[in-house]
């Protein structure tokens, strides 16, 4: 590997130069995406665009192709027709080295806080991994930036010799987020991040989020089944059902005035008990 291969991405810019055009906000744009299985259409002419800075909302429920979709827009699954542009490259045609280059710079987390992690390695060396893979400076630099973005995660540093049977689900999840970030993304894809885990530290996580959003400039394709957790999270949510996204609009104008029949059925669904997450 040479030296460009090794090399750590930049951290984003926080704020956009003057005189940058609408379409250098744009990081990531789908296009006509499909996606067929044998037998199944699981993605069915999907277009959608994620402006940077801020949080897209993807709801539908389990089954609608969310998994799927979130896998075309990461470059997982080559699309059976449509295209995928990411910091203005397109992802499909490109080769695998490439392609992984570009991927250091999109990040997920998974549901399953727990099972996500290795369980045989510490959590210094989970976080260190991809600081480790894109040879992010010698093993002492490494260790200090474990020990920052446990901090950033509000997790204690003694917390990098743990392994992950001795956090709670909460804890990993921390710890998935720390190591999405460790390399500077622009983008991170939480999907059913917070699904796994129990209401009130649901609330912590997503607050967690949050604040790491406006810290670091990120981008986050946020990804659940509940509608009022995508709510608290997201200005613009897209409701996808059956394959296609069927509604699509501010937060607010979604809730005022859903356009679908599907989008109605998913508000009523959301329990009436007064919460805290609910309001923005
Ligand atoms: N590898 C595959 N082979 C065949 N069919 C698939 C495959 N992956 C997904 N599907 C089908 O595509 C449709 C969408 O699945 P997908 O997992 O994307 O939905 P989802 O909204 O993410 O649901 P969940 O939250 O339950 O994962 C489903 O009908 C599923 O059975």
């Amino acid at each position: 590997m040479n030296e460009r291969e090794h090399r750590v991405p930049e951290p984003r810019r926080r704020f956009e130069e003057p005189g940058t055009s609408a379409e250098d906000d744009v990081l990531l744009v789908a296009d006509g995406l499909v996606m067929d299985f044998p037998g199944t259409r699981a993605v069915d002419g999907v277009s959608l665009s994620v402006r940077r800075g801020t949080t897209f909302g993807l709801v539908g429920e389990s089954g609608c192709g969310k998994s799927t979709l979130t896998s075309l827009l990461l470059g997982l699954l080559r699309p059976t027709a449509g295209t995928v542009r990411f910091r203005g490259t397109e992802l499909t045609g490109l080769g695998g080295r490439e392609l992984r280059r570009l991927r250091a710079h999109m990040q997920v987390v998974l549901q399953d806080p727990v099972g996500s992690l290795n369980r045989r390695k510490t959590v210094g060396q989970i976080i260190g991994l991809p600081l480790a893979v894109h040879g992010a400076g010698d093993a002492t630099a490494r260790r200090a930036r474990v020990a920052e973005l446990l901090e950033l995660v509000g997790l204690p540093t003694s917390y990098a010799s743990r392994r992950p049977a001795e956090l709670s689900g909460g804890q990993c999840q921390r710890v998935s987020i720390a190591r999405a970030i460790a390399l500077h993304p622009d983008l991170v894809v939480l999907d059913e991040a917070v699904s796994a885990i129990d209401v009130a530290t649901q609330a912590q996580i997503l607050n967690l989020l949050r604040s790491l959003q406006t810290e670091l400039g990120l981008t986050y394709l946020f990804v659940s089944h509940d509608l009022a957790v995508v709510r608290y999270m997201a200005p613009e949510i897209a409701v996808m059902h059956r394959g296609r996204i069927v509604e699509q609009a501010p937060r607010e104008d979604l809730f005022a005035s859903p356009r679908e029949e599907y989008t109605r059925t998913l508000i009523e669904a959301i329990p009436r008990v007064p919460s805290r997450e609910a309001t923005p």
